[in-house]
C-alpha cells in the first residue's frame, strides 16, 4: 500500500455475511487519517456493521482491513481498541456516579485513575467537576452522552468511531456534542468516523463521506462530490426524499 501514512483505515475488498446473508459486498476504500468521514445511508444498510469490523469485534469474511497501515489481524484485541474506540449510540452507564463509569477503562487496563484524572476528563467534554459524584443515570441525555464520549477518549484513541450519538438529544445538546467534536478532532488531530442518519449534520461535520447502500460503498468524497452524483438513489437520499 503507498499511502499508509495518510490512511487511518484501509478496506479492501471487505465483504461479511451473517447466515449466508451478505450484509457488506466488497467494500473498498481509505479513511484519511485526521479528519471527519461521516457514514450515511438507509437504515440497515451496514453502517454499524463497517464499525464492528473496524475495530475487530468481527472479522470479515473475506478482504483486509488495515489500521494505520498494520493489517488488523495483527493486531492483539486490547491494544487495537486503546487505538480504536467506540462511543456507542446509548451512551451506556453502569450504576453508579459518573467517577465510577469514567474509571471503568482504567480498570480494564490496569491503569491508576483518581478525581484528578476524571475531573480531567470531564473538562475534556466541557462538563461541570461538580458531576463527578452524581449518579450517572440521573444525568441529562445531553451530559451522559459527554460521559459516554470522555470516558472513550480515557485511553486517547486515535481513532474514534461514533454510532449516532446525537440521534436521541435534543437540538441544543446535539450543537453541543457537535462542537465538542469537532473541537477533538482539532486539539488532537483524531480520526473521526461518525455514522448519522442526518444529512445536515453530514454536511456540517463532514470533511468526507461514505454513502453505504445495500451493503454496497455507493460514493465516498467530499459532500459536495456527492451531491453531484448522478445516482439517483443517492440524489434522493441526500435530498431526505428516502430513509
Ligand atoms: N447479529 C445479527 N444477526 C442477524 N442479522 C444482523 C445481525 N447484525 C446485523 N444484522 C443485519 O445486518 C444488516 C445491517 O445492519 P447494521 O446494523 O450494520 O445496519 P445500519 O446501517 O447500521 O442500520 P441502522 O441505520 O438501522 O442502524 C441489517 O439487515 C441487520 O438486520
Amino acid at each position: 500500500m503507498s499511502n499508509n501514512e495518510q490512511t487511518a483505515i484501509r478496506f479492501e475488498h471487505v465483504s461479511y455475511s451473517i447466515n449466508g446473508k451478505n450484509i457488506l459486498y466488497d467494500i473498498t476504500g481509505n479513511v484519511p487519517i485526521g479528519k471527519i468521514t461521516t457514514i450515511v445511508g438507509p437504515s440497515g444498510t451496514g453502517k454499524s456493521t463497517l464499525f464492528r469490523l473496524s475495530n475487530g469485534l468481527i472479522s470479515p469474511d473475506s478482504g483486509k482491513i488495515f489500521v494505520l497501515g498494520k493489517n488488523i489481524e495483527e493486531y492483539d484485541p486490547v491494544s487495537l481498541r486503546k487505538i480504536v474506540a467506540l462511543a456507542p449510540q446509548s451512551a451506556p452507564m453502569i450504576e453508579g456516579t459518573v467517577f465510577s463509569n469514567l474509571r471503568l477503562p482504567f480498570d480494564l487496563h490496569g491503569k491508576a485513575f483518581d478525581e484528578t484524572e476524571a475531573k480531567k476528563l470531564l473538562h475534556l467534554v466541557n462538563l461541570d467537576p461538580d458531576l463527578l459524584f452524581h449518579d450517572a443515570n440521573r444525568l441529562s441525555g445531553g451530559e451522559r452522552q459527554k460521559v459516554s464520549i470522555a470516558r472513550t477518549l480515557a485511553n486517547r484513541p486515535q481513532i474514534l468511531l461514533l454510532d449516532e450519538i446525537t440521534s436521541s438529544l435534543d437540538p441544543v445538546s446535539q450543537q453541543e456534542i457537535e462542537h465538542l467534536i469537532l473541537s477533538i478532532n482539532e486539539k488532537y488531530k483524531t480520526t473521526i468516523l461518525w455514522i448519522t442518519h442526518q444529512m445536515d449534520q453530514a454536511i456540517r461535520v463532514g470533511d468526507f463521506t461514505w454513502m453505504l447502500m445495500d451493503g454496497k460503498l455507493a460514493e465516498s468524497g467530499k459532500i459536495s462530490e456527492l451531491q453531484m452524483s448522478d445516482n439517483v438513489r443517492i440524489q434522493q437520499f441526500i435530498k431526505g426524499e428516502t430513509k
